[in-house]
Parts: structure tokens; sequence; C-alpha cells
């Protein structure tokens, strides 16, 4: 649907994104993550043909049609809710019966249904980003395109998004999201890890999890030891890191005998822990790619 071919930009002299190369196809959640700056809203931008590319090319199939949710969209604050969404189908075209239908049938969705006469400049920061993303679906555009919509909204509302974009995939669109928060990394069919203007990866959650070169092991409270003596943990062979989380620390492990040394060091300690394997988190896989990328400069 959508094709990247070696496409670089840049501000001023500064590259912000470099050769980047990859395809996206229909009716997937696609995933632009990574840290602040790293060009998310660039490539998003570039995407939706707001910039164009400086080197490279970006080539669309015929079906393409785009809805966007910028960072710092706008809504027509002195509206209602439903004045909104349908000021929305009447620049996007479409007939009053149809633009009444559809936005009932978004407001259904975001469960905004109640809200319908509130003024937009009322609503709380999730349920606007809610309002944006309808009235940018409307439409039925082939690909939503969403610039981090769940920055900076409460837990709850976090979730209702990732549930409408959903429903948007349900419907047949292609959605592109970027985000910085890898817990929602499992949401996305396909991610594409982007790092100061490099895409590191594009590959599925469950390929990166796969991917992982560690096993990963975890001793729960340690909050009694001293901190002197944790960090001499990370000096067993095969032990490639060791760091808090929580209350628990978490080791990376590249070779079975690490995990008898750390079983060892318990027991020697008369802890009574049990060394517990884990999964990786994305934040564990991601950390290990920036360590990774670092150490080949
Ligand atoms: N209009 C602009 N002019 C000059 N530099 C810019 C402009 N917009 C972004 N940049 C720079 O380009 C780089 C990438 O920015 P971009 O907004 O694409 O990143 P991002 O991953 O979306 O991060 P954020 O979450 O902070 O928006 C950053 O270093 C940023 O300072």
């Amino acid at each position: 649907m959508i094709s990247f071919q070696d496409v670089s930009f840049r501000y001023g002299k500064e590259e912000v994104l470099k050769n980047l190369s990859f395809q996206i196809g229909e009716g997937e959640i696609v995933g632009i993550v990574g840290p602040d700056g790293a060009g998310k809203s660039t490539l998003l931008k570039l995407l939706v043909g707001l910039l164009k590319p400086k080197k490279g090319s970006i080539k669309y199939s015929e079906s393409f049609s785009s809805g966007f949710v910028a960072e710092h969209f706008g809504l027509y604050e002195d509206m209602s809710i439903e004045e909104n969404l349908l000021f929305y189908g009447r620049l996007y075209g479409l007939s009053r019966e149809e633009a009444t239908r559809r936005s009932k049938q978004l407001l259904k969705w975001t469960k905004l249904s109640p809200f319908k006469d509130r003024l937009a400049g009322n609503l709380s920061g999730g349920m606007k980003r809610k309002l944006a993303i309808s009235a940018a679906f409307l439409h039925r555009p082939s690909c939503m395109i969403l610039d981090e919509p769940t920055h900076g909204v409460d837990p709850v509302s976090r979730r209702e998004i990732w549930k409408l974009i959903r429903e948007v995939k349900a419907e047949g669109a292609t959605v592109i999201v970027s985000t910085q928060y890898l817990d929602e990394v499992p949401h996305c069919d396909e991610v594409l890890l982007l790092y100061r203007g490099e895409l590191m990866k594009k590959a599925s959650p469950q390929a990166l999890i796969a991917e992982f070169p560690y096993a990963v092991y975890r001793i729960p409270d340690l909050r009694h030891m001293s901190l002197r003596e944790l960090q001499k943990l990370k000096n067993i062979s095969h032990v490639a890191d060791a760091f808090p989380r929580g209350v628990d620390w978490v080791f990376l492990v590249s070779q079975e005998e690490a995990v008898h040394a750390l079983r060892d060091w318990i027991r020697e300690k008369g802890l009574e822990r049990e060394l517990e394997r884990i999964q990786p988190t994305f934040e564990d896989v991601f950390i290990n790619w920036m360590r990774e990328r670092g150490s080949q400069r």
C-alpha cells in the first residue's frame, strides 16, 4: 500500500530521517515507535504529504486515502462534539444523511454519545483525542495516520483509544500510529523502531521478542540488599546486564552457566528466593537495540 524507498529528510542542515526503506501492507496496525526527537512526527508528515522527501521516494497504491490526526490537532472548541463531526463530514463531502449516520456510529464506538452536545473546548484530553480520531475517520479513508494519540492521556483513555484503533482496523483500514510508550507495542501488528532518524528494525512484536538474544531472569524483592552487593552481580560471566525493576532485580543471561552462578549467589546469601525465568519486555528489546547500535560505532 505504501512504499518508502531510501527516503531522507532534513529541516536545516541536520538530517532527521536517514535512508528509510520499508513497506506497509493493507489492514495492519503499524506502530512507529521511538523516543522524543526520533523523527516520528516528521515520518508521519511525509506519509500524509505535508512534507516532501529531500531524497528518495514514497509510493502509494491507487486506493490510498488518508485521515491524519496531528499531535496538536485542531477541533472547533466552540462547537459541540456532534457539530464538529457534522462539520468535518461536510468538509469531506459527505451528504448530510451519511454524515449523520456515520457520526452516530463513531459516537457509539467512542462512547461519546451521552456528551454529544458538550462543547469540544470543555472535553477532557482523552475525549478530545477520541473526537479528533472520529472526525478524521468519518469519510472512511483507507489509512489512518495518528501522531501520538495516547500522549499525556490517562490509562483508561489510553485503553479506550487503542480500542477505537482496533475498531478502525476492523473496518478494513490501515492504521499508522506513533508512540513513545513501549508498553503499547503489543497492540500493533508490525512495529518500526525509530532511533535518531534511523530505522532500527521493522518486525512484528512476536518476532521482536523471539529474536531477543538473552534469556531474562528475575530475583524477586531484593530491597534489603545493598546496591553495592547487587552491582557485583553484573560481573558474573555471561550476565550481559543486571538492573532493578521495581523491587525486583532483572538479569539478561547469554549462557546457562550464569543461571547456576545466580542460584549459587542466592544460596550463599541465604535468601529465600527463586530465580524466575520471565519474558523480555519491549523496553528490554529497545534498550538492547540501542546498546548494540552504540557499540557498533
Ligand atoms: N519544523 C522544524 N524545524 C526544525 N527542526 C525540526 C522541526 N520539526 C522537528 N524538528 C527536529 O527534527 C527532529 C525530529 O523531530 P520529530 O518531531 O519528527 O520527532 P518525534 O520522534 O516526533 O519526537 P516528539 O515526540 O518530540 O515530537 C528533532 O530533533 C526536532 O527537533
